[in-house]
């Protein structure tokens, strides 16, 4: 059940709802995505659209029948179906006089502080400008091991970047289904999520040749949206025009994942899902149980091991001694420093790096933690 009134909301589309089985995309289905849209407009609500189909719409045009798997190869057709993709939405916005603004977005855009904050301020202007940003990952330069490869998880940051009050995910089934119901016939719908860990078992992958990720990634969309304090909705695109009767405490239909109560705030989003992190620090039983029970921040004394190389002010993810990752956070020295001083006292560290003025490794105002994310 939806328990905030939803003035701003993140709509996803997979490339299942917009491909036409007999190739390329389906007109009907950017018809009635952009009916829908402006439908909600009307009602006074800003739309940002996710809308996956660049290489639906490439093979299209090159005539091919087979979703290519290889970087190369996605590259090429996405660059090819891009344009034709972002035309038909212009074209069919144009029927209800909205203008709409093409966003290409890499994994890399958003680990970096800056130019996340840009995308943020790029967002908002067109939110006041009445445009639908329609936003896709930019597939044609993104590197195989630095890109979202699904858009769910790209959704969910846009979730976050813009403050959403909900996520919707678009898809071809009627929701989380307790196993993937094209294989199981007596998969039962699940209608309300509030831990999404205690789902994560249920879900396999894509549904079809066309989709990319399937469960798995909408789940891990749910994960972050959820842990920002937005709720997701996981809907059938059939259903897409029930979006148009969404009010607060009304059932919905489809999963619908509740927001968590303890919502991370603006930096701390960036820490945990959009930063990219260059390597781990393990910590001892004590130093875990400081930062996670009692909200205190890392100190070298507590540092065992360290994984990787990353210089002062990138990320780190810290991790128990089961290498289960606790936090991420902002590390205040680089991995060579932390390799002298890991396991030392805070005096005997200003001897060792006079330059070092405070005594935290990672300072709680920069950490997330992430046990139960
Ligand atoms: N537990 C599950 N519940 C529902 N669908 C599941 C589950 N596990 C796997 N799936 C598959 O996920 C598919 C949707 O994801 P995907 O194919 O990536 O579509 P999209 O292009 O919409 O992102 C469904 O068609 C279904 O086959
Ligand atoms: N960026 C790709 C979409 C990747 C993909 O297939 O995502 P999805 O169908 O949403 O699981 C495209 O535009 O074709």
């Amino acid at each position: 059940m939806i328990a905030i009134e939803v003035r701003r909301v993140v709509i996803k589309v997979g490339s299942s709802s917009l491909h036409h089985p007999q190739g390329g995309l389906d007109d009907q289905a950017i018809a009635e995505i952009v009916a829908v849209i402006a439908a909600l407009k009307k009602k006074g609500m800003e739309c940002i659209l996710v809308t996956s189909g660049a290489v639906a719409a490439g093979m299209g045009q090159l005539g091919l029948h087979v979703r290519p798997r290889d970087l190369p190869g996605k590259q090429a057709v996405a660059a090819v179906g891009q344009g034709v993709l972002i035309e038909r939405y212009a074209q069919a916005l144009e029927r209800y006089d909205i203008v709409g603004a093409q966003i290409l977005l890499s994994r890399i855009d958003l680990a970096d502080a800056s130019r996340y904050r840009n995308a943020q301020n790029t967002l908002e202007k067109l939110m006041r400008l009445h445009v639908v940003p329609i936003i896709n990952e930019n597939d044609t330069v993104a590197v195989d091991e630095l890109c979202f490869g699904d858009n769910d998880t790209l959704s969910a940051l846009v979730a976050g970047l813009v403050g959403a009050d909900l996520l919707v995910i678009l898809t071809d089934v009627d929701g989380l289904y307790s196993a993937n119901p094209k294989k199981d016939p007596l998969a039962q719908l699940v209608k309300e999520v509030c831990e999404v860990s205690a789902v994560e078992c249920m879900a396999g992958g894509a549904g079809t040749t066309i989709g990319t990720g399937g469960m798995v990634t909408k789940l891990r969309a749910a994960k972050i949206a959820t842990r920002f304090g937005i709720g997701m909705l996981l809907l059938n695109f059939t259903r897409i025009r029930e979006l148009l009767s969404l009010t607060e405490g009304q059932d919905t239909e489809g999963t619908y994942f509740l927001p968590a109560k303890h919502r991370l705030a603006g930096r701390k989003r960036w820490i945990a899902y959009a930063g990219l992190s260059e390597g781990s620090i393990q910590v001892d039983k004590g130093a875990a149980k400081a930062l996670v029970e009692e909200g205190k921040s890392l100190l070298a004394k507590g540092i065992t091991t360290i994984e990787g190389t990353w210089e002062r002010k990138e990320i780190v993810r810290i991790v128990n001694i089961l290498g289960e990752e606790i936090a991420r956070g902002v590390a205040e020295l680089s991995s060579d420093e932390v390799q002298k001083v890991k396991g030392l006292h805070s005096e005997v560290i200003l001897k060792l790096i006079p330059d070092f003025e405070g005594e935290e490794v990672v300072h709680r105002d920069n950490m997330t933690l992430m046990l139960d994310a």
